[in-house]
């Protein structure tokens, strides 16, 4: 982390393993309904003509963009794919240093070396102190919210969606020379089975994996239903097996399981769901869980997948059109990047996309806008979704303390 620019970070960590990009050698922006089918397209070319020496050969070592989607077509936030022009990797043991540059023609190359050996580490500052804030209610109030989440299901009563996923906005402010790294660094320790992520100002740790691809294999993990964690072990034990059995929540999260399977058939040759859901237990809440495997078609790469699969029924609802649509309308404010899909992509089109949830977009000037949001279903209590987004609003109000 100490290799990462203080005020710009690139990282994308889970469980100290990861990459952490250092300086800008190429910026990509992308806007509207086509920024993911854009972005792909911009990105194969791209990578089609780079000259890669790569002999560390471990996933997110060779030529690597890191990137960050807006959640809705009409966004304001632009979508981006940013090239750093050094990475420092550690994975399985192995650290790496790649260096990247562009030709005179705008052709990248990469050279990865490991360390210790050919590679040489750029120089570490370190990490300043972690700035001091309190998130505060910004356009929805939670009252407003609580309402807004009455009207979703009295919509949802009347047959227009099944599922929508509502979020509400809250901000802080910190300095704005804080160091950024300080606020990866104690997301990454806190919430070790996420990705700890940095991206053009969002920065956040993610539970939910839209989709990771190596070597023509992909991997997705879906969440959706959830509960807080109990005040002790026996009341945890209570709180797990009450959100296993609880009809509202398996429906919640066969919504989100059949959304992936349906809209990632055309990109894949096989695809396999674990039968039932399991528990995934985070420090804040449980999340009911399904792992899905599949194998890429020939001519897909993970973002084709990550424009296939975004959004999923855990952020949007369903059916999704309808679902976008009564976000647009409940929602009083653009959710940016919140929500989009979040990681890397390399040359082979192998990478790690994450949902950008449990994050906050940091701008130059410190102003800090976090969202958090809950899945609304028929029966859904909104003062029980209010508190969920509470609890989800955690991992970033806990880093600001
Ligand atoms: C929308 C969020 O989380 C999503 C919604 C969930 C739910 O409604 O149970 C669970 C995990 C995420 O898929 C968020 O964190 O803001």
């Amino acid at each position: 982390m100490g290799f990462a620019d203080p005020a710009h970070p690139l990282v994308a960590l889970r469980r100290g393993d990861g990459i952490v990009g250092i300086g800008e050698v190429w910026r990509g922006e992308f806007r509207g309904a086509s920024r993911f089918a854009d972005a792909a397209r911009t990105w194969r070319t791209l990578a089609d003509a780079a000259e890669v020496a790569d002999p560390v050969h471990r996933a997110g070592s060779g030529l690597v963009a890191f990137g960050s989607f807006a959640f809705a077509d009409d966004s304001g936030a632009a979508s981006v794919l940013v090239v750093p022009e050094t990475i420092v990797g550690r994975r399985d043991g192995v650290a790496w240093v790649t260096r990247i540059s562009v030709t005179g023609t705008g052709e990248q190359s990469a050279d990865a070396e490991p360390v210790p050996g050919a590679g040489r580490l750029p120089a570490e500052t370190p990490i300043g102190e972690r700035p001091r804030a309190t998130l505060t209610a910004a356009t929805l109030s939670r009252d407003d919210f609580v309402a807004t989440v009455g009207r979703a299901v009295e919509r949802i009563r009347a047959g227009d969606v099944e599922k929508v996923v509502i979020a509400r906005d809250a901000t802080a402010s910190i300095p704005a020379d804080a160091d950024r790294r300080a606020i990866v660094t104690e997301l990454a320790e806190a919430y070790p089975d996420t990705l700890a992520f940095a991206v053009d100002g969002l920065i956040g740790a993610s539970p939910e994996t839209l989709v990771s691809v190596h070597a023509r294999e992909a991997s997705a993990r879906v969440l959706a239903g959830s509960t807080a964690r109990g005040a002790d072990a026996a009341e945890d034990a209570a709180a797990a097996t009450q959100l296993a059995t609880s009809q509202k929540d398996l429906d919640e999260h066969e919504f989100a399981v059949q959304s992936v399977l349906k809209t990632v058939r055309p990109h894949v040759t096989a695809v396999t769901a674990s039968e039932a859901p399991f528990t995934l237990k985070l420090p804040n809440l449980w999340h009911l869980a399904t792992d899905v495997e599949l194998e890429l078609a020939e001519d897909s790469s993970g973002l084709d997948l990550v424009a296939a699969l975004h959004p999923t029924a855990a952020v949007a609802g369903s059916p999704t059109d309808a679902a976008l649509a009564l976000i647009a309308e409940l929602e009083p404010f653009d959710r940016g990047r919140y929500a989009g899909p979040v990681g890397w992509i390399d040359q082979d089109g192998d990478g790690e996309w994450v949902i950008a949830l449990r994050c906050a977009h940091i701008d130059d000037d410190g102003m800090l806008v976090a969202h958090a949001g809950a899945g609304i279903v028929i029966d859904s209590d909104p003062v029980a979704e209010l508190a969920e987004t509470r609890m989800k609003f955690r991992p970033i109000a806990d880093a600001l303390r």
